[in-house]
């Protein structure tokens, strides 16, 4: 009995749905501190586990008759995970209504799970031993005035703060003085800078190494994103555990790392949608970053040039402080906006023959200009124009999407592929065609159209492409984007993955094809992200004064529309974000939207449509016996936009209401009744509830 004298409660990722609220029960000889590492045996398997809480085995009022199994391993070699860090996973499980095991999962490393405490023992002793090369210091810049003042106020307040900068102002540099000033006046503190996307991690964390590394040593700035091998992982995780790494830079994910000295928070291009996880536990990197320095007392700042809705209202609202940088540096001038009405061109028009000539002159002069069009592929989908015949993927409500040079079909839900046919697979008409456009029909088109454009040495033109088919393979993406900083590509076509974030120096023309779809989209958010993303594109171009300045060349950013008239395009027209803003609020308020109101969305998916609905149906006839459905709006349940996907039908329903506490107390109270209710609805392969949903 005396070597069972404790019962540790554990965080475990069981499997999901299981175990609601997921703290499991298991006996050890002594109590172990909460945040202690264990392996805990779970059926025939051994999972990674955080301790809880231990409690004497005589107070631990258990059910009779449940025999607890022991720990199976207690992994010591590290330090328990700190309170702090153990508050951020209950709250992300809590208000995201998820399990604390699942959470704790996600933010641990992989390959911790595979670790004994010996093997993580030697993994801590190596890693001291690791030597690296360190960068050279970085010369320091003067800072502007702008730069000088966001940075005092940032020093002289405690935030949250909205550093509202133009694109090229310099934000970056903000960043690098807060951060520096926060570890010098704590030799321990910790920084954490979240950027949106893996992309744009390479450059980010070069700048931050030269900054840091010459003075804090090589293993002082570490970096947490999908793209790193298990081993990476665990090894930067380590260091950001152990304190080592002073300054953590990542994507979303690594806004769940453990940082015992955490001082400050940066979240770089805040307003990005890739800060919300879209499968597992959806959570905001975001919105968690701002939870996170309140709860550890750290500063946080949020960084665009194109803020978040929800951002700039809680500026409205006191809720954050504003922080402006209206200025690029070095007065360099923000592109002028052309509307080119394709009204007006002829209807087959790809490239308006004035945007062309534009693009030749740069090519000519030594300047670069990007393409931009927010699909990947050669055409999204084939057609026989005889029968009607399209290229529909027969596991998924979309068109597969041809792509020439791989020679196959291809669903971008579900990646089904196929070769493409020679004739209509339907009537044999030879003649299929390809409807619309795509980044690799653009380049094809562009290396056509400017084949007889020279650079100013006399070479051809080099048109390059960038999007997810080009940068896969491992290495693709850094190499890419150094030939165009290094001059060697002259016209980048590519998806919004180009158009945010990056310092293209001789870039001096930025072109959207076809930017009108997104403004059919339906759903709310639409507007919001298009403009965003025509204005952080817009910002690509004109960042180096003294290279434009040099050239005699004006930036431009030139867009292709249906709709000059349009109210966006024209708030783009003067770079207006405050009006473009103040417009949608209204209408987000007028019509009772985000950030007015508070939703969550639950999603069912089932072998049918009906069986779909008629959970989501059932889930909201339970909702009606809940006292806290009160101020809470259930919708009725409808199909998803795609609505059936790798051969599952998807529905949801939206739950709406005006504050936040009251959704989540209808959560909480209405999620244990649907844990059951899965078991009565045989076909429902899965449930979901995503809190503070994205994509409507
Ligand atoms: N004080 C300064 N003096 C000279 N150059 C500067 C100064 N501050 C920043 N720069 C340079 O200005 C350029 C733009 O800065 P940065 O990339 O930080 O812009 P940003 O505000 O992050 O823009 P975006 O929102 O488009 O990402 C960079 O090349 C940077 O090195
Ligand atoms: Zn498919």
């Amino acid at each position: 009995m005396a070597c069972h004298a404790f019962v540790i409660h554990i965080a475990v990722q069981t499997p999901l749905h299981s175990n609601v609220g997921g703290l499991l029960s298991y006996t050890h000889g002594h109590a172990l501190p909460p945040g202690t590492l264990v392996r805990v045996p779970l059926g025939q398997r051994e999972l990674l586990g955080v301790v809880w809480e231990s409690v004497p085995a005589a107070h631990a009022d258990l059910p009779a008759g449940v025999a607890l199994r022991p720990l199976a391993q207690v992994l010591d070699a590290l330090a328990p995970l700190a309170a702090p860090w153990r508050q951020l996973v209950a709250f992300t499980a809590r208000y995201y209504q998820r399990s604390l095991g699942e959470i704790a999962a996600t933010a641990l490393p992989p390959a911790l799970r595979k670790l004994s405490n010996a093997q993580l023992l030697r993994r801590l002793q190596v890693k001291k031993k690791a030597a690296q090369t360190v960068p050279e210091q970085e010369k320091l810049v003067a800072l502007t005035a702008e730069q000088q003042s966001v940075i005092s106020q940032i020093e002289q307040n405690c935030g949250p703060f909205l550093l509202y900068g133009s694109t090229g102002s310099g934000k970056t540099e903000v960043y690098l003085h807060t951060v520096a000033a926060a570890l010098v006046a704590d030799p321990q503190a910790q920084a954490l800078v979240l950027v949106p996307e893996i992309n744009l991690t390479p450059q980010l964390l070069a700048r931050f190494e030269r900054r840091f590394a010459p003075t804090l040593g090589p293993q002082a700035v570490a970096s947490l994103h999908s793209g790193l091998t298990e081993a990476q992982r665990l090894q930067h995780w380590l260091a950001a555990h152990t304190g080592q790494a002073r300054i953590v830079l990542g994507t979303r994910m690594a806004v769940l790392a453990s940082l015992p000295q955490l001082k400050i928070i940066v979240v770089d291009e805040e307003h990005d949608p890739s800060f919300k996880q879209e499968e597992g536990a959806r959570y905001s990197a975001r919105d968690l970053a701002l939870w996170r320095g309140r709860d550890a007392g750290a500063k946080v700042i949020l960084g665009s040039a194109t803020p978040s809705l929800e951002s700039w209202y809680a500026c409205q609202q006191g809720r954050y402080q504003r922080l402006d940088m209206p200025s690029r540096i070095a007065a360099a001038a923000l592109p002028g906006v052309h509307l080119v009405n394709m009204r007006q061109q002829p209807k087959s028009t790809v490239f308006a023959p004035a945007l062309l000539q534009a693009i030749t002159e740069r090519i000519q002069r030594g300047e670069q200009s990007l393409v931009l069009l927010n699909r990947r592929g050669f055409a999204p989908v084939l057609w026989c124009g005889d029968c009607g015949w399209k290229s529909d993927c027969p596991h998924c409500s979309a068109h597969q999407v041809f792509h020439k040079g791989e020679r196959r079909l291809r669903c971008h839900h579900c990646s089904a592929s196929q070769a493409v046919p020679r004739h209509c697979p339907h009537c044999g008409n030879p003649d299929i065609l390809a409807l619309g456009h795509g980044t690799e029909q653009l380049q094809e088109a562009l290396e056509q159209v400017l084949r007889n454009v020279q650079r100013p040495d006399g070479k051809p033109a080099r048109i390059g492409r960038m999007d997810a088919d080009t940068t896969q393979g491992a290495g693709q993406l850094q190499a890419q984007l150094a030939h165009i900083h290094d001059g060697s590509v002259d016209v980048l076509v590519g998806t919004q993955m180009i158009a945010k974030g990056h310092d293209f120096r001789r870039m001096t023309l930025v072109a959207a094809i076809a930017p009108d779809a997104a403004l059919m989209s339906t759903g709310f958010r639409a507007p919001e992200r298009l403009f965003a993303l025509l204005m952080q594109a817009a910002g690509r171009a004109g960042r180096d004064a003294a290279f434009v300045g040099q050239q005699g060349s004006q930036p431009q950013m030139w867009i292709q529309t249906q709709q000059p008239e349009h109210p966006l395009y024209q708030a783009l027209l003067h770079h207006d974000y405050p009006g473009f803003a103040q417009q949608q609020l209204h209408e987000r308020q007028q019509a009772g939207m985000p950030p007015f109101v508070f939703q969550a969305l639950v999603r069912a998916d089932a072998k049918t449509q009906d069986a779909a609905q008629n959970f989501l149906h059932a889930a909201a006839q339970h909702a009606q016996s809940l006292p806290a459905l009160v101020g809470v709006f259930l919708y009725p349940p409808i199909p998803m936009a795609v609505q059936r996907v790798a051969n599952i039908e998807r529905a949801q329903m939206l739950i709406e209401a005006a504050s936040r506490s009251a959704l989540q107390k209808f959560l909480h109270a209405w999620q244990p009744l649907l844990h059951p209710l899965k078991k009565q609805h045989k076909t429902v392969v899965r449930w979901l509830v995503d809190v503070d949903p994205q994509n409507l």
